[in-house]
């Protein structure tokens, strides 16, 4: 460990992490991970399950050659029975590379929302449609929360609409956010007519299915990282074009993609640095299953500005 070690908590993370540094970094990042010179080293996540909790622990090591960091994060993600009032909780550990050291310790939590809803929003600037009114969120939790924010940030919808499982969550989510959001009944009535749709559920079984989508809309496909877990069903895996963030994750982890034999086009990354085409004019699926690369770039990023400001101060 290092004679003083950091430790960055989610408050101060929030002032440090701008979604405008976040995105190009993140960019860049996704093309090296696709590329064989990109200087990526990432296993695919290791997952404990902790069945007598109804839970599992991931860790998730990545180092980046080309922005010269070393970080592991680790995240516990519980089903509801569980104690804790959110699902998910992470702790991000940025290492010296020069030595392997431990040099600080950052929350995961915002670092994860923030990541994982910024690699949705830019797979949607690479593989939406021309139309762009209306947005639907499945799903109220802190994951619905970030992408809402980033969403409405990047792209003109001009509706948000939004469904989840308890219509407690749902209101909550509605006053959390800083905009407009009209409420669902049932997850249907919310993905009509959307032109993207974003999925953030802990569910097990499918709860979008492919009759219900306008032909050409993109989707976000974020919950569901247990290979036996669903969000999707097999009409709108195998009809969409499917894009996923690692192909060697998708085929360990993704219930949707495992379970509906589904054909992988394309890896996000290599659509970036242009390598394989965006298909804009078809019903596209980005399967997110999250990656450490995107936890080691945005900790590094994170860690810089955070050095910037306190020689600032002294
Ligand atoms: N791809 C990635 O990089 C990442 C993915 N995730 C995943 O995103 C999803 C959302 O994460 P959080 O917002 O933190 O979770 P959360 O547990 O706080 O919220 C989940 C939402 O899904 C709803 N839900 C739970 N079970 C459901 C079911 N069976 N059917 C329909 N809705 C159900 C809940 O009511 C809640 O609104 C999780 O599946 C999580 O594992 C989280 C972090 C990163
Ligand atoms: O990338 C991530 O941190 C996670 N993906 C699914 C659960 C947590």
């Amino acid at each position: 460990m290092a004679d003083r070690l950091t430790y960055i908590g989610s408050g101060e993370i929030e002032e440090l992490l701008l979604d405008s540094e976040l995105i190009p970094v993140l960019e860049r990042a996704l093309a090296n991970f696709s590329s064989e010179d990109g200087g990526v080293e990432q296993p695919v996540r290791s997952t404990v399950p902790v069945a007598k909790y109804n839970g599992f622990l991931g860790v998730m090591p990545a180092y980046s050659a080309k922005d010269d960091a070393l970080v592991t994060k680790l995240v516990r993600f519980y089903q509801a029975n569980s104690s804790a009032s959110s699902s998910h909780h992470a702790t991000v550990l940025l290492f010296d590379p020069s030595n392997g050291i431990l040099k600080a310790v950052m929350d995961g939590r915002v670092i994860t929302e923030k990541r994982t809803a910024a690699v949705s929003a830019i797979a949607t600037k690479y593989l939406k449609s021309k139309n762009l009114d209306i947005l639907c969120i499945l799903g109220a939790g802190p994951e619905a929360v970030s992408h809402y924010e980033i969403f409405t940030k990047m792209f003109p919808f001009k509706q948000v609409k939004v469904w989840s499982r308890t219509r407690e969550r749902v209101e909550k989510f509605a006053k959390t956010v800083g905009g407009p959001v009209t409420i669902c009944a049932s997850a249907k009535e919310a993905v009509l007519d959307a032109d993207v749709v974003i999925t953030v559920t802990m569910a097990t079984e499918p709860i979008l299915f492919g009759e219900w989508i306008k032909p050409g809309a993109h989707i976000n496909a974020v919950g569901a990282c247990r290979p036996d877990w669903r969000e999707l069903d097999d009409g709108l895996m195998k009809s969409a074009v499917l894009y996923v963030d690692s192909r060697e994750g998708a085929i360990r982890e993704s219930g949707d993609v495992i379970l509906s034999g589904a054909e992988i086009f394309a890896e996000l990354g290599e659509v970036v640095k242009g390598t394989k085409p965006a298909v804009r004019d078809r019903t596209t699926v980005f399967k997110s299953l999250g990656m450490a690369i995107e936890d080691t770039v945005t900790a590094k990023l994170i860690y810089d500005c955070w050095e910037v400001k306190n020689k600032q101060k002294s």
